[in-house]
Formats: structure tokens, sequence, C-alpha cells
């Protein structure tokens, strides 16, 4: 097939690609549901509740976690039919990086903020973010239907915080739809157009990849230079593997098909890519008889801050855990796994995590998608060891921590964490960081009610439910942001667990030599809640090294859940019966000890501070 290239040239003049950034729940997901519905790109009848979120547990929790590109046509005040590409990104903390993949295919940025809100962390990591990807930056305040809305102070905060001229900034309700004309043509006359050679050789970035089963690998790509059509030989350069074009096209927000993608397109390219292992998200795409020279940069690789084991509770269903890991991972560039044994669970894997928020959520993909049963171990941070010896281990696996005789010094990492919150709340916020073992180092004032309180807090602490603490204590009005500063030496102990005698170990954990103590007794008595009774007695020791700090027993002779229901209710009895049945299932046997999932998730709650039996 021919192309005419003064055509496409014609019509690249009229792509604009952004994306749309913002604080969690600023708007950003209704603005880009209005968007879709002005366009016509999708009807109203057709609208789901918010169509770009569009996984499961993205409508559930609410959160917006995977980015989306969607194409959509726009007939402007000038005559003229605009392209836009329009890229969603996440808004939790724990998602910074796939908004930086985002941007990287992006000439432009919506910055939302929320009219009654306005500034908070993660608006300004995102504006940053943006920044530093040379984006033009359009701010729209929204939610200006809201009673509490000050716009004007607002725009006074975005120029003063992030330095962009906020007076023109586009006023809008996504609810009410006011604004949403404005912003359309906001977009055409201030998101540059893409630039890009058509005539040069191709060159496209993977910003994302799904695996279909019947397509193969599907990979999103943002088209920098040139022109790939379906019959082309690709070339990943990674790796050099090659494949044919099947098929390319956009999201709209279905998959249309296309002829080709050229030089400032972004769409999605399918080759009969069938290992998953091939394609690496930030890798370029080039044409194999007419390569370019050199790859486009990728971005920064995500590195992760949690790391917990994954254990199929059916040590049968390992290798399937092995595959669904495989396959979740190409849609999820930030997730790392790599195998592990435990004596305790046999064979599993250390993964990886964002934070928190990122693990609970591929556990239950990992649940849910692939149908596995899962033990998950207490999450860690990793650790930087320097032994007796001299020798540098890092340690993200609290069981392998050496012993403590050949350990010269254990260093931790350490966040920088920026905390937005009125004034009024200083006080809780710097006394919920003294107790985290934060270190206060800077105050600003933001305007005259609300501040940046900048704290050095070990990532151990803040992984485990920090921001909910700090939500509770300051009645939600906090927001976070917090990135890996260095490492630096704690005085950190390995707690073992040991049941009958034997130490477990995917219960041990790290722990602060501070709070060792106490965490160890609350564990024992937590274990002694959720272990059933075996036919022997089975003692449960907190230990650090060959110290115990905290012991009970849980006593022989099993509990008869029924034996409290009186004859008559039978419904009840078979209720109870079948729960305990469910619980079984998750039982792992242990040495001779029968322990259920919750005593790892109770080791995990502990240290969150949470107790899990209410
Ligand atoms: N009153 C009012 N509410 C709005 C407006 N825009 C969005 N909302 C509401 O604000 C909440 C958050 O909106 P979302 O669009 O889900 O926010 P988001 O920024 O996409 O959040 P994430 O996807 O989690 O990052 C929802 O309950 C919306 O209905 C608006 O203009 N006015």
């Amino acid at each position: 097939m021919d192309l005419d290239l003064d055509k496409l040239k014609e019509r690249q003049k009229r792509i604009r690609n952004f994306s749309i950034v913002a604080h969690i729940d600023h708007g950003k997901s209704t603005i880009a549901d209005r968007i879709l519905e002005r366009t016509k790109t999708i009807s109203k009848r057709d609208m789901k509740a918010q169509v770009l979120d569009d996984m499961d547990l993205e409508r559930e929790r609410g959160i917006t976690i995977k980015l989306n590109a969607v194409e959509l046509e726009y007939e402007a005040k000038d005559g003229q039919t605009y392209i836009f590409h329009l890229i969603d990104t996440p808004g939790h903390v724990d998602f910074s990086y796939e908004v930086s993949r985002s941007l990287a295919a992006c000439e432009g940025a919506l910055l939302v903020v929320d009219a009654a809100q306005g500034v908070e962390a993660q608006t300004l990591a995102n504006a940053y973010l943006a920044v530093d990807n040379d984006l033009e930056i359009v701010p729209v305040i929204n939610k200006i239907d809201l009673p509490s809305a000050e716009p004007d102070k607002v725009k006074e905060e975005i120029e003063e915080t992030i330095g962009i001229d906020a007076e023109s900034s586009i006023l809008m309700s996504a609810k009410t739809g006011v604004g949403v004309d404005e912003l359309l043509e906001r977009i055409v006359s201030d998101v540059p157009a893409p630039e890009g050679d058509l005539d040069k050789p191709l060159k496209a970035l993977i910003f994302d990849s799904v695996y279909d089963s019947y397509r193969g690998v599907v990979l999103d790509v943002r088209v920098r230079e040139g022109v790939v059509k379906v019959g082309d030989t690709i070339e990943l350069m990674s790796n050099k593997k090659t494949f044919e074009v099947t098929e390319v096209g956009v999201m709209s927000p279905k998959a249309v098909k296309r002829d080709y993608l050229m030089a400032g397109d972004v769409g999605y390219i399918t080759a009969s890519i069938k290992t998953v292992k091939d394609t690496q998200v930030g890798d370029t795409v080039t044409l194999a008889d007419n390569p370019t020279d050199e790859p486009l940069t990728g971005y920064r690789k995500s590195t992760p801050m949690v790391y917990a084991g994954l254990y199929p509770v059916d040590n049968a269903k390992y290798e399937d855990l092995h595959e669904a890991l495989d396959k979740l991972q190409l849609n999820d560039a930030a997730l790392e796994y790599e195998p592990e044994t435990s004596q305790a669970l046999g064979f599993g894997f250390r993964v990886g995590f964002l934070g928190l928020l990122h693990m609970d959520v591929v556990q239950e993909r990992l649940e849910r998608d692939f149908d596995l049963e899962l033990i998950t171990t207490s999450p860690s941070v990793d650790y930087h060891v320097t032994t007796t010896d001299g020798n540098e281990v890092v340690v993200d696996n609290p069981a392998e921590l050496p012993d403590a005789s050949e350990i010269k010094e254990v260093r931790e990492p350490f966040v920088r964490a920026e905390i937005m919150v009125p004034e009024d709340f200083v006080g809780p916020v710097m006394e919920l960081c003294q107790h985290k073992r934060g270190e206060f180092v800077t105050m600003d004032y933001l305007d005259k009610y609300r501040v940046n309180v900048i704290y050095k807090l070990p990532l151990l602490e803040i992984i485990f439910d920090f921001f909910d603490d700090l939500k509770s204590s300051t009645k939600g009005y906090a927001s976070l942001d917090y990135d890996v500063e260095d490492y630096e030496p704690s005085e950190l102990v390995k707690m073992d667990i040991l049941l009958n005698g034997e130490p477990i170990d995917a219960l041990s954990f790290i722990v602060h030599k501070d709070f060792a103590q106490k965490r160890g007794r609350d564990i024992v008595s937590k274990l002694k809640e959720v272990i059933p009774r075996q036919m022997f007695e089975v003692p449960i020791q907190a230990a650090i090294g060959n110290k115990v700090v905290a012991r009970a027993n849980v006593k022989a002779y099993r509990k008869d859940v029924t034996a409290k229901l009186y004859g008559g209710d039978r419904t009840r009895r078979d209720k109870l019966l079948n729960k305990q049945k469910e619980g079984k299932k998750r039982m792992k046997e242990i040495g001779r000890v029968s322990v259920p999932q919750e005593a790892f998730m109770a080791v995990l709650n502990l240290n969150r501070g949470k107790d899990d039996s209410k």
C-alpha cells in the first residue's frame, strides 16, 4: 500500500496527544468521560459509570490504576476535525511511575485541580513530571459547582506552587458539563501538534502492552517517527526479535483497525507475539529492513518499594502462579518477581511491589483472574546489610537476614515525605511522624492556611498504613507524596516466630529494636487466637536470636465450632460448618501444625497497627 505523505503531514498537524493528571479524586476520569461524550466517541447509552477505568477492580475501588489511550475526533470551531489521543493516568501515590509512562507519549497535559481542595501532593508531583517531560500544561479547575469552590484561591495556589500562569485556567464542572467546550478548544489551541518525520525509519515507543489469548501480545505504542503498516516486519530493539505485523489500530474506545500508524499516532500493534517476555515496556519498535539507528530513551524504570512472598496454597499450582505472574507483568511493568522457596510454604515467588495498594491489587487479580489461592507473607522493604567480614548484601526477605552475630550494620530506606495540610493539623501530623520514627526537615507555608510539612521517615513505617493514619488524624485533609532518598543505619532486629519449637521462616519480620518487645507479644497473642487447636499442645514463641521475648501455648484438642449451639438451629449450624470447611482450604500444614492464612495476615496487620479480628 502506498501512502500519500503530504496527506499524512496534513493529518499530523491535526493530532493532539494529551494526558489528564491530577491528585486522586479531583475528577480526571469524570472529565475524560465528558470529553468522550461531547466528541460522541461514545453514546450516553453505552456509557457505564466511567469508561476509561475499565478494569473491574478499578471500578470497585474507584481508582484508576492502568493507563488507557483512546482516539477521538473533535470538530473544532475553526471547522477542522482534530484527532485527539487521550491517555488516562492513575492518581494514587503508588502508581506515579505509570504516570510518567503515559506522559512520555504526550505533548500536553491537562492539570486538573479540585476547586474546593486546591493543590495537593499528587497535583505537584504530577505537574513536575509533566514539566520534566517538556509538556505544555493546561490548568483546569474542576468542581466549580461545589458550594465550597474557591477558584481564585486555587489559581493563586497553582501559580505559587507550580510556577505556571494560571490566570487562563479553564473553570469547569465535569458534573454539570460547564467548561467542557472551552476545554476542547483549548486542547486544540494550547497542546502542540506532534513533530516527527514521516520519511524516517519507524521509531515507536512501547508504553504499555496487554496479553490477549487470541491475538497474542498487543503493544500500545506512541509512534515518534515513520509509519508502520500491516505486513511490515517489526523489530523490538532491545532483543532484536522480529515479527510480522498482523494488525494496527487505535482504541476508540473499542479497538478500531487502521491501515497504518504514523508519527504522532498513539495506537496498538499486534504481530503474533506469543511470549510475554519478548516485549518490554519502554522498548523501541522499528522496522527490520529499514531500522532506525538509535532507540528512544525509555523512561525511568520503576523500582519496587515493598517485597512479599506469594505462595500457592496448593503446592501443585506453582507453575500456574508462574504463568499468571508472567501474564500480569505484561500489563504491569512495575511488577517484579523471582522464585523463592520457604521451608514452611514450599515453592513460591518473592514479588516486588510499588506499595501496599499495588500489592493488594496484584493479589486480588491473581486470585480473581487466574483462579489461584495464595498466601502472602508479611511485606518487607529492602535492607542494605554490611556483614562483619565486610560483605554488602541486599535483603528483601526477613528470613534471609544474616545472623545478628554476623551483622556489622543494617541500613534501611528513608523517604522524604511531603505532607500538605491545613495549619490546624500540623500538630497531629508532627505527632504521627514522630511516632513513626520520623525526623523533621522543614515546613513551608503554601498560602495563609496551608502548610507543606517535610519529614524524613523510614519507608518501613510508611508502607504500613501511614496514609490511613494520616487521613484519620487530619480528618482527611492531608495529602502525601514521597520518594526514597537514601539508606541509613538503624537499629533493626529480626524477629523469628517458632511454632512447636520450629522457626517458621515465612512469619519472620524485621522490626526496630524499640518496638520489638511489644510487637513480639502482640504477634504471639494474635497467633494464639488464629491457630486452631491441634491434637497436641503447640507452643508459640517470638524470639530475637536465642532470646525468647514472648510465648504462649495453643492447648491440645480440636475446638468444635458447633459446641456452643443448641440443637435446633440447623441452618446456622450448617453455615458454621461450611465456614469452617472454607477456612480449612486455606490451611497450610507446616511441620505437624496446621496454620491458616490468617496467621500470615496477622503479622501484616499487626505491623500495620490493625487488629483484624474485629
Ligand atoms: N461536584 C462535583 N463532583 C465531581 C466533579 N467531577 C468529578 N466529581 C466527583 O468526584 C469524584 C472523583 O472523580 P473521579 O473522576 O473518579 O476522580 P479521578 O481523579 O479520576 O480519581 P482516580 O481515577 O482515582 O485518580 C467522583 O465522585 C465524581 O463524581 C465536578 O465537577 N463536580
